[in-house]
């Protein structure tokens, strides 16, 4: 495949999103072909699955079938979409993946991480992004800042500060333990100089 795929990662409210849309305006400024998706969701039948994975009324989910649906999510979208994109030479910008699952599902809610893996496998097929944007933020100012947004609390950030903070670990072992895929950037920062070190990585990563 001879396009691009970078994720970005991170706790709530860290930047993603607003991130993302930096790194896309630029590629479509640069007429460089790409794909914005994001996770869960991103397909017709993955926006279901996200609709019923967030929705705080849902409170009897167990931790198999929340595995299992954003696993179900990703496999759609991979399929559907990323591989698709991959293959006409895009670059691919998706807001979360696979490190999300770990996170979330092993650390956060200590689900088995070797299952979590191999079921994740199956849905991606093994495709890993080529770079992971980390950005890192406290709980407490990812907090902060969801709150200042002012939206209703989804059925995962309702859940409780050690769960966050679990989450926040996880994704921290897991840079350290792939650093050549991943780069941690400090989500504090304004949102100009996290663009900046996304911005250089990226034309270091894709040659522009
Ligand atoms: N570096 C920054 N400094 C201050 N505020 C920021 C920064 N980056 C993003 N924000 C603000 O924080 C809020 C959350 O940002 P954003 O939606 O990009 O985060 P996210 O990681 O995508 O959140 P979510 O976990 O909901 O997906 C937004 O209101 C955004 O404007
Ligand atoms: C992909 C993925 C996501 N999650 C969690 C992380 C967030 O709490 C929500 C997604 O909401 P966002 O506003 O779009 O970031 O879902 C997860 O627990 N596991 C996953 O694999």
């Amino acid at each position: 495949m001879s396009g691009l795929f970078i994720t970005f990662e991170g706790p709530e409210g860290a930047g993603k999103t607003t991130q993302m849309k930096l790194l896309h305006d630029f590629l479509l400024q640069n007429q460089i072909p790409c794909t914005v998706v994001r996770e869960p969701g991103g397909t017709i039948i993955g926006d279901k699955i996200r609709s019923i994975l967030l929705n705080p009324l849902y409170t009897e989910m167990t931790s198999t079938t929340e595995i299992l649906l954003y696993a179900a999510s990703r496999a759609q979208l991979v399929e559907e979409k990323i591989v698709p994109a991959l293959e006409q030479g895009h670059v691919v910008l998706c807001d979360r993946y696979i490190d999300s699952s770990i996170a979330y599902q092993c650390y956060g809610g200590r689900g088995e991480k070797n299952e979590v893996v191999q079921v994740n496998q199956l849905a991606t097929h093994h495709l890993l992004p080529k770079r992971t944007y980390l950005l890192d933020l406290t709980i407490k100012q990812g907090q902060m800042r969801l709150e200042k947004r002012g939206m209703s609390k989804d059925r995962m950030e309702l859940k409780d500060a050690s769960f966050h903070e679990r989450v926040r670990k996880g994704y921290l072992e897991l840079s350290k333990a792939n650093e050549e895929r991943f780069l941690i950037i400090h989500g504090e920062k304004t949102i100009e100089e996290v663009y900046s070190e996304i911005l250089c990585d990226f034309k270091q990563l894709f040659r522009v």
